[in-house]
């Protein structure tokens, strides 16, 4: 890491006070400070997101750890010194080309920067001990304790596994715990308007992309990017990063030329892009969102795709609006959920939703599902998803749609688990109004 090695440490450590005591998300938190340190070479910015997510990820397993050999408990510590420890336990198991020294010597002298300088030896002291113990920690008994070992195993926390163990076995929770830790490359659907499969890999792969084969039509797999704005063809609209679970809901909908589509809740605006290709630019997307910033995100999409059958509208899902009442061929709900599907991307999500905030977020989907589905036309569709594995929030809100509105009919419905290749966990479900 060279002479930079303590300013990348330092921004490691910004970026998880920013996540854990600030209550950022992570991905926010990163990609805003990967965003400003651009110039950093690409080695660096890697070594720094590769940190901050894998801390992340296994931080229950890395308190737990701390918690056997430090005298000061995890959650007694000072934020700073708590992020510190975090970061160096995550160095010292998963980062094999650093030197355990180094780790340990560069978190003495980040601890001594930020005013720590009386807590140099505790941090030395704990993170030796631990270097000179990680192949010998002692965890729950698997058999005995089930949830307890693979809450640790697995860093997950246990109320999360209690829900799961309502649906799955333990040994499909066993299959998320897995998937939802290895790394997997990024699914990126081609624009068919502007390139071919063949075009954009050769044009990926002269930009030293790594590009990997995909079955599905329209798709590749990309690994080993820096940032995407840096990549020509993503700039100009070749492509869209969208996990493959999530291009069901186009694949699904399969919008006709000239159709009128509402996307309710838009942003970024991945299902909205993908309808308005799909409909070679005819017809009109609406892509709707609560806040004017997450409109924004819509707007760069569109205008980094050079759509012209999309428009943006600011609005709240929960407010009917009368103009669109039964004019609608199309309405994607793709709605706020707890995003139990997603912990591989989004790790620090685990942490943030709570049981209270699941039911909370149950009833906000029937609010807007009971607004959204009037826009539907006679003979039209509506496609509701999420990308949770939470089935009260799913399968459930399924059942319940149903009763209410028997004006509309299931034709499917496909609880995507995490793990079954290379998706995220997402739920999607097809109803047409009779
Ligand atoms: C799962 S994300 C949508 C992802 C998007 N469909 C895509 O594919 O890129 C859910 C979105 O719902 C928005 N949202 C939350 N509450 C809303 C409301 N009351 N009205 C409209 N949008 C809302 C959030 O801002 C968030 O962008």
């Amino acid at each position: 890491m060279g002479s930079n090695t303590i300013n990348s440490r330092e921004l490691i450590l910004d970026i998880l006070l920013a996540v854990t005591r600030d209550h950022r998300y992570s991905h926010i938190a990163i990609r805003s400070t990967l965003d400003k340190y651009r110039y950093l070479p690409k080695q660096e910015r890697s070594f720094i997101k590769r940190i901050c997510e894998g801390t992340l990820e296994h931080m229950i397993w890395i308190d737990y750890v701390l918690n056997q050999f430090s005298s000061v408990k995890v959650h007694k510590m000072k934020p700073v010194i708590q992020c510190i420890l975090r970061s160096s336990v995550y160095e010292l198991k998963y980062m094999d080309a650093v030197p355990a020294s180094a780790t340990c010597n560069e978190a003495v002298k980040l601890a001594q920067k930020r005013g720590f300088r009386n807590l140099k030896g505790f941090v030395n002291g704990v993170l030796r001990t631990v270097s000179r113990n990680l192949s010998n920690i002692s965890m729950p008994d698997k058999d005995k304790e089930p949830l307890e070992y693979l809450s640790i195993a697995g860093s997950m926390p246990v109320w999360i596994l209690e829900l799961w163990q309502n649906s799955y076995s333990l040994e499909q929770i066993e299959g998320f715990l897995e998937a939802f830790l290895t790394k997997m490359p990024a699914a990126i659907r081609i624009n068919p308007l502007k390139t071919t499969k063949e075009e954009l890999k050769k044009e990926l792969e002269e930009a030293q992309i790594q590009v990997l084969e995909s079955e599905l039509e329209d798709v590749l797999l990309i690994e080993n990017y820096d940032f995407l704005e840096k990549i020509p063809a993503f700039r100009e609209g070749k492509f869209h990063v969208q996990d493959i679970s999530s291009m069901q809901v186009g694949l699904w909908a399969q919008p006709k030329e000239h159709s009128f589509v509402v996307d309710v809740c838009a942003a970024p605006g991945g299902k909205s892009i993908h309808a308005a290709e799909m409909m070679h630019g005819t017809g009109r997307v609406e892509a709707r969102d609560l806040t004017p910033y997450k409109v924004s995100l819509i707007q760069e999409n569109i205008e980094r795709c050079q759509l012209p059958n999309i428009r943006t509208v600011q609005a709240d899902a929960r407010i009917p609006d009368e103009k669109l009442m039964g004019q609608a061929d199309l309405v994607i709900a793709d709605l706020p959920c707890s995003g139990l599907g997603v912990l591989g991307k989004k790790a620090d999500i685990k942490y943030k939703v709570t049981e209270e905030a699941c039911k909370k977020l149950v009833a906000l989907q029937r609010e807007i599902l009971d607004t959204v589905c009037q826009y539907v036309k006679a003979g039209g569709i509506l496609i509701y998803s999420t990308c949770t594995i939470n089935p009260a929030e799913n399968q459930e809100n399924t059942v319940w749609f149903l009763q209410e509105h028997p004006e509309f009919s299931l034709e499917k419905q496909q609880q995507i688990l995490p793990g079954k290749g290379i998706c995220d966990g997402f739920f999607l479900a097809k109803f047409v109004r009779n």
